[in-house]
């Protein structure tokens, strides 16, 4: 049996509908109701909980933090209105960014 998995747009889809059509009750919606300094305490938290779990060898634990962290900065995002296209536009404009560099410091070397 395969493992369901949710990928990171279709959680960051529905994050969106629960921005534009709230669900009473739902944690998201909670969120979205306390505005932008919770969403960021709980981004500061989470990141502080998958850095004490990276020094741990129990790799489910880690898991379970950098999905928490993947999870609200996903709200972030929606939040500040930043899409998942912008943020893979960014980092699509890294790659030949960085392999420019990286012959350019190898060409340095020698
Ligand atoms: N992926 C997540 C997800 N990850 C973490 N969390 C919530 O994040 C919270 C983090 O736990 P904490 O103990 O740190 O926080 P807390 O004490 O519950 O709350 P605070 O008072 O600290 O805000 C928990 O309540 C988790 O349920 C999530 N809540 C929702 N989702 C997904 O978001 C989508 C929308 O879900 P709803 O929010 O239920 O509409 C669905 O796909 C959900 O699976």
């Amino acid at each position: 049996m395969t493992a369901s998995k949710q990928s990171i747009t279709e959680l960051y889809e529905l994050i969106k509908d629960r921005q534009t059509q709230p669900i009473p009750g739902s944690y998201t919606d909670y969120l979205f109701t306390k505005g932008l300094d919770k969403i960021l305490k709980k981004v500061g938290e989470e990141s502080t909980e998958v850095i004490v779990a990276a020094k741990n060898p129990d790799d489910a634990a880690f898991i379970l933090e950098v999905a928490d962290l993947t999870y609200h900065v996903l709200v972030l995002m929606v939040e500040r209105g930043i899409t998942l296209d912008q943020i893979e536009a960014e980092l699509a404009s890294r790659e030949g960014k960085m392999s420019r560099l990286k012959e350019r410091s190898s060409i340095n070397k020698y």
